[in-house]
C-alpha cells in the first residue's frame, strides 16, 4: 500500500511535514559527495544544498521536499493551494512567476514583442494578456512558440523561488504548475497531487471565471494535456468537482483518493 494512502482527507489532518517523504536528511555525512547524499539527490522531490561549516568540512545538508500541484486550467489549483496556504505551507506559483517573465522591459517581454508585434501591446507598453491569449489559445503553432520562448524564464524563475524558500528553511513546498507535465517539471515534484473536475463543470467555471464563450473556454481545456491522463500520472487526486466554493476555501472538506 502506498504511504499516500494515508492520506485519506485532506480536511484539517493532512500535514505534509507529517508525511514520511522527508526521509532521512544526511546530517551527518562525513564524506562529501557521501554514497547516501548522491542517491538521496537523485530522488524526485527533494531539494538540497550542502551547507559548508566553519572549519570548511561538509556537516549538514538541509532536504526540502517540493510537493508538485497541478492539474487542468480552471480545475481549482488556486483554491487548494490557498489551502496550503492557509496551513502555512508555502506556494510557488508558476502563473505568478509567468508573469513577471514578461513584464515590461524584461528578457521575456522582448522576446514575445520581437515574435508577436506590437499589436499585443496595450498603451501603457506592457502586454495585453487577453489579447496575446487569444491568439496562442487558438493556435497551437503560436502557443508553442510562446511556450518556447518563455520556457527558459519561467523555469528559471521558478527555480529561483525554490531556492529562496530554501534558504528560508521551509523543509515542504507546493509547487503549483499548470503545465507540470508538459513541461516535465514532475521529474523535480513527489508527491505529485492532481486537482481533477469532471469536463463540464470545468467548463462552467472556466466561461464563469474568464467572461467567456463556451468555445473558447475549450479551446483553453484542449490546449492543456487531457485532465484524464494527468490523472493517471498523480500520486494523489483531488476531486474539486462538487465541493462548494464556500466549504472548499472554509471548511476544506475535498475528497482526496488515489
Ligand atoms: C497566454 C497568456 C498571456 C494568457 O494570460 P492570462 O492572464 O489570460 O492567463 P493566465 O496567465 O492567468 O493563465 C491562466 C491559465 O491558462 C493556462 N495556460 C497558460 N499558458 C498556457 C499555455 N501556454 N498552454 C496551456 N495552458 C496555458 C494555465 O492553466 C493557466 O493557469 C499567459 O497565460 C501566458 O503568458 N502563457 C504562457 C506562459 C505559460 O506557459 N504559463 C503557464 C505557467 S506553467
Ligand atoms: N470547489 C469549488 N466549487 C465551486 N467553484 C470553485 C471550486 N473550486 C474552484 N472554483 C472556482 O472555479 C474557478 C477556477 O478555480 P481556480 O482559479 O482555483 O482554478 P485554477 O486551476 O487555479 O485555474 P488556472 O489554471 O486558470 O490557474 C474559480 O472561479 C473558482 O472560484
Amino acid at each position: 500500500m502506498s504511504p499516500l494512502s494515508s492520506n485519506a482527507r485532506l480536511g484539517g489532518c493532512w500535514d505534509p511535514c507529517q508525511e514520511p517523504f522527508l526521509h532521512g536528511s544526511p546530517r551527518h555525512a562525513q564524506s562529501w559527495p557521501s554514497p547516501r547524499w548522491r542517491k538521496q539527490q537523485r530522488s524526485p522531490g527533494e531539494f538540497f544544498f550542502p551547507i559548508r561549516t566553519r572549519d570548511r568540512r561538509w556537516r549538514r545538508v538541509r532536504a526540502m521536499r517540493i510537493v508538485g500541484l497541478t492539474g487542468g486550467i480552471a480545475s481549482g489549483k488556486t483554491t487548494v493551494s490557498n489551502l496550503f496556504k492557509s496551513h502555512g505551507v508555502p506556494v510557488v506559483d508558476a502563473d505568478l512567476v509567468a508573469r513577471d517573465v514578461v513584464r515590461k522591459g524584461t528578457g521575456g517581454w522582448k522576446k514575445v514583442v520581437a515574435a508577436f508585434g506590437d499589436d499585443i501591446l496595450l498603451e501603457n507598453g506592457e502586454i495585453d494578456r487577453a489579447c496575446l491569449g487569444q491568439i496562442v489559445f487558438s493556435d497551437a503553432t503560436k502557443r508553442q512558440l510562446l511556450n518556447r520562448l518563455l520556457a527558459p524564464y519561467i523555469s528559471f524563475g521558478i527555480f529561483w523561488e525554490v531556492v529562496k524558500l530554501w534558504i528560508r528553511g521551509s523543509k515542504v513546498i507546493i509547487l503549483d504548475v499548470p503545465l507540470l507535465f508538459e513541461a516535465k517539471m514532475d521529474q523535480w515534484t513527489a508527491p505529485i497531487i492532481v486537482v481533477w473536475v469532471d469536463p463540464e463543470t470545468q467548463v462552467t467555471r472556466l466561461m464563469a471565471r474568464d467572461d467567456i464563450s463556451q468555445e473558447q473556454a475549450k479551446n483553453k481545456i484542449h490546449a492543456q494535456t487531457a485532465l484524464d491522463w494527468k490523472k493517471t500520472k498523480a500520486h494523489m487526486v483531488i476531486d474539486n468537482s462538487d465541493v462548494s466554493e464556500c466549504s472548499a476555501g472554509q471548511d476544506m472538506n475535498i475528497r482526496t483518493n488515489l
